[in-house]
């Protein structure tokens, strides 16, 4: 076993910043989602992918879920050397035998069990007493643990759940055998402050709170999802749970993307560092959106067409004099390009400079005549490409040539 992916291994001690792990569960919270299910041949294509991009750990799949999930999970176990593969199962010993079987081959293994705490699923979902759940939960993670490497417990609805309660839960899992505690906000209800608050109280009452991980596992129902990841983070949390692009059940998990390149862009802010190859970013996301056939929205962060495009005049200026006018990072750092966007908002910096691209000589005059042909091109074009400038140029510099003509009908 590789002791870097252990998650018993690195004690939490958020004051002295230290590696997050980053557990990727776009094979498996991401694929619940409606539209975004994947088959053991995508599974397998996109878990290379995650271990180029340099995740801990990869969950491949929920194996009791049908024999094809099985199937993958099996594959990806067998296949992947560098990352713990895990598995999700039920605290129900069918779930368990499957997973630990559906990891047989993997070099790190781990069984991700979860079970609900709050009183709402308690009572409404489960049906179980308060000692019930710890019961069922200690059990499991006894059989759990018998099969592979480790075993993460998550409480599921724990950011709903009593504190005082989800503390016991947790110090029992530990005793069973836990070495991950995953804290999730699976209804994506809470406010970074909250969070941080609950983070901050289970690492101080949690028995045995030093030997294990605590890990945030954030959904974005109300589109904080990457923020209370990081602020669960800022209280010790050194794991994270997240998705390529978001993806995940109803509004999506947080975005992997949007998490890593937060800690690498602030870092003197969180004083943690990834083991992600963030130039991998951008390229991960657009396999994703292949084998799904779901594309990115064009204003994603990090990885969405807009995220490093400019078309704004004034922006563009800025640009040109110096990128940090506009760009709080390199898109090369995550695998992307800038692009300078001749539309209805650019001005005639960013103009001249793509003529002058296109080795056009340029003096004031030809400017302003050509930016004013530009400007009405561009109210019915909605971007204007290379050829359009050839031919506005071309019908400056020949009034009578009849191809220009094209260009203003
Ligand atoms: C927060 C999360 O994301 S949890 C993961 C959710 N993901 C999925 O559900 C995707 C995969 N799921 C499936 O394919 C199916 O739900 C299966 C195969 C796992 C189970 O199917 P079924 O046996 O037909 O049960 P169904 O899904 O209708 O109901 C869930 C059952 O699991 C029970 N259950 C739910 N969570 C847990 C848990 N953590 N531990 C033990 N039992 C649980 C429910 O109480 C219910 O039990 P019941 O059948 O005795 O009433
Ligand atoms: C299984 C758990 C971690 C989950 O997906 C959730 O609570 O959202």
């Amino acid at each position: 076993m590789n002791p870097a992916n252990q998650g018993s291994t690195d004690a939490v001690d958020s004051d002295v910043g230290g590696r997050v792990r980053i557990f990727d569960t776009t094979l498996r919270d991401g694929e619940q989602a409606p539209g975004f299910s994947m088959d053991r041949r995508a599974k397998l294509r996109m878990a290379h992918a995650l271990e180029e991009l340099g995740v801990d750990i990869i969950e491949a799949g929920f194996p009791q879920a049908s024999p094809d999930d099985f199937a993958a999970v099996a594959e990806i176990a067998r296949t992947l050397k560098a990352p713990t593969i895990a598995a999700l199962a039920r605290c129900q010993d069918v779930d368990i035998d499957s997973a630990g079987k559906a990891l047989q081959g993997a070099r790190h293994s781990r069984i991700h069990l979860f079970l609900s705490t709050s009183p709402l699923h308690r009572e409404h979902k489960l049906g179980k007493s308060r000692q019930e759940v710890i019961d069922i939960a200690a059990s499991a993670i006894r059989r759990a643990k018998a099969l592979v490497h480790e075993v993460e417990f998550s409480a599921e609805d724990a950011l709903r759940t009593e504190p005082d309660f989800l503390a016991e839960v947790f110090s029992v899992a530990v005793e069973a055998g836990a070495s991950v505690l995953n804290a999730p906000d699976t209804v994506g209800y809470v406010t970074p402050s909250e969070i941080h608050a609950m983070f901050t109280y289970l690492r101080e009452h949690v028995r045995g709170a030093d030997k294990v991980m605590f890990s945030a596992h954030c959904h974005d129902d109300l589109g904080m999802a990457v923020a209370n990841t990081l602020a669960a983070i800022s209280a010790g949390a050194r794991q994270v749970e997240c998705t390529i692009n978001g993806i995940g059940e109803r509004a999506g998990n947080a975005a992997l993307e949007e998490v890593v390149m937060a800690l690498h862009t602030r870092q003197p802010l969180f004083g943690v560092e990834t083991g992600i190859v963030t130039q991998r970013l951008f390229p991960t996301s657009r396999l994703l959106a292949e084998v799904t056939g779901q594309p990115v929205p064009r204003n994603k962060a990090i990885v969405g067409d807009n995220a490093f495009a400019h078309e704004s005049g004034i922006h563009q200026h800025g640009m040109l004099k110096h990128r940090g006018t506009y760009e709080i990072m390199r898109p090369q750092d995550v695998g992307a390009k800038t692009s300078l966007v001749l539309g209805k908002h650019s001005g005639r910096h960013a103009l001249r400079q793509r003529l002058e691209e296109l080795e056009f000589e340029v003096d004031e005059a030809t400017l302003d005549t050509v930016f004013e042909s530009f400007k009405s091109l561009t109210d019915r074009q909605r971007s204007i490409t290379n050829d359009d400038l050839v031919a506005l140029m071309d019908k400056h510099q020949n009034p009578n040539h009849t191809a220009a003509v094209a260009v203003e009908s």
